[in-house]
């Protein structure tokens, strides 16, 4: 891996890395597609340490047909209730006040938040496993640092990317997580899965980039609330701002990552940093629209959420 490859611009949001691109020397993109599978698709997120299986084995089931139809793929997924609730008790979120002086009780809860999320990592890779699709783990810690909780540098080492388009050139998925993260200034953090949505799929050179979650997709309020609405579209202008009028979201309690409303951000930071995304779908697990949103379509009248540029509306 390495060496000078075909350098394609990315849009202005970090340090230029002239050394890597973000296609294949080919043209092709590394990831056709990036997909999240959000905590809510994947266990039961109320339910300390409880999987959800029949969600996790239903979206495994759908991007399992990717590669047959000749899509490459790299999968995040997210922490739910494996992670969250230690990552909240310990204070793994805040770190510590020296970054070098952690107390032993910090010390236990980064330990056991990073036990929790392997531990769904493994039910994960087990699920793509079964369903034909050579899934391979790529764990954060400690390879990828934060600096007062955001990526060092604003971007992935070029080490952690080059690993990537490694697994992918050679026919793997990878398959990376939400994670409890070394910190420079709080000595430890939470990395999101959100983050690594933005990462991978500018530096894969993504075409579709897909969240999965446990409900249709944006509603109005809260999808329990009676009246609540589906949102089939929302608009991102190019500071990243997101309009969002008539929206109102519930984060649970123990949720350390900014619930909906940070992976609607992380969404419209994907569409400014990744050029090669045209759109970004919300949508829930084994659906229609999950299906259709893993090839970079959402057709009317299926339900879902789609997040666009407001300059792509006026073209
Ligand atoms: N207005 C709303 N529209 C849609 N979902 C909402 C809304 N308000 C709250 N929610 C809740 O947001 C949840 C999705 O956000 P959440 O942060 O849990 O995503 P996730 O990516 O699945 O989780 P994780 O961070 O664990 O990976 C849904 O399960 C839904 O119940
Ligand atoms: C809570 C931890 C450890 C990771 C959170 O990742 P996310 O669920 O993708 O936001």
């Amino acid at each position: 891996m390495g060496g000078l490859l075909s350098y394609l611009p990315c849009k202005d949001v970090g340090p230029l890395r002239p050394t890597t691109g973000c296609t294949r020397p080919d043209g092709k993109a590394w990831a056709d597609v990036v997909v999240k599978i959000g905590g809510s698709a994947c266990t039961k997120k109320a339910t300390f340490e409880t999987l959800n299986d029949v969600a996790l084995s239903a979206i495994c089931g759908q991007l399992a047909t990717l590669p047959k139809e000749g899509f490459s793929l790299a999968v995040v997924h997210g922490a739910g209730s494996f992670g969250h609730q230690h990552a909240k008790e310990y204070g793994v979120s805040k770190g510590a006040e020296k970054a070098m002086a952690l107390s032993e009780r910090l010390r236990e809860g980064f330990a056991k938040t990073r036990l929790s999320v392997t531990t769904l990592n493994k039910h994960v890779i087990t699920a793509l496993l079964k369903e034909g699709l050579p899934a391979v783990s790529m764990s954060p810690c400690p390879f990828v640092e934060t600096s007062a909780k955001k990526l060092v540098g604003g971007r992935l080492a070029p080490s952690t990317v080059d690993g990537t388009r490694g697994l992918l050139g050679r026919g793997f998925v990878p398959v990376v997580h939400g994670d409890a993260v070394l910190d420079e200034s709080q000595g430890v953090a939470i990395l999101s899965g959100d983050v690594w949505m933005v990462e991978l799929c500018r530096e894969l050179g993504a075409k579709s980039a897909v969240f999965v979650t446990d409900v249709d997709g944006v509603f109005t309020k809260p999808p329990w609330e009676s009246g609540a609405q589906l949102v089939p579209e929302i608009l991102v202008d190019p500071s990243g701002e997101l309009e969002l009028k008539g929206v109102s979201m519930d984060t649970a309690s123990h949720d350390v990552t900014g619930g909906l409303k940070a992976k609607l951000e992380s969404a419209a930071a994907v569409l400014i940093g990744a050029p090669s995304v045209q759109a970004v779908y919300i949508v829930k697990s084994g659906s229609n629209a999950a299906a259709q949103a893993r090839l970079n379509v959402l057709p009317e009248g299926v339900l879902g959420t789609r997040e666009v540029f407001i300059h792509e509306i006026a073209e």
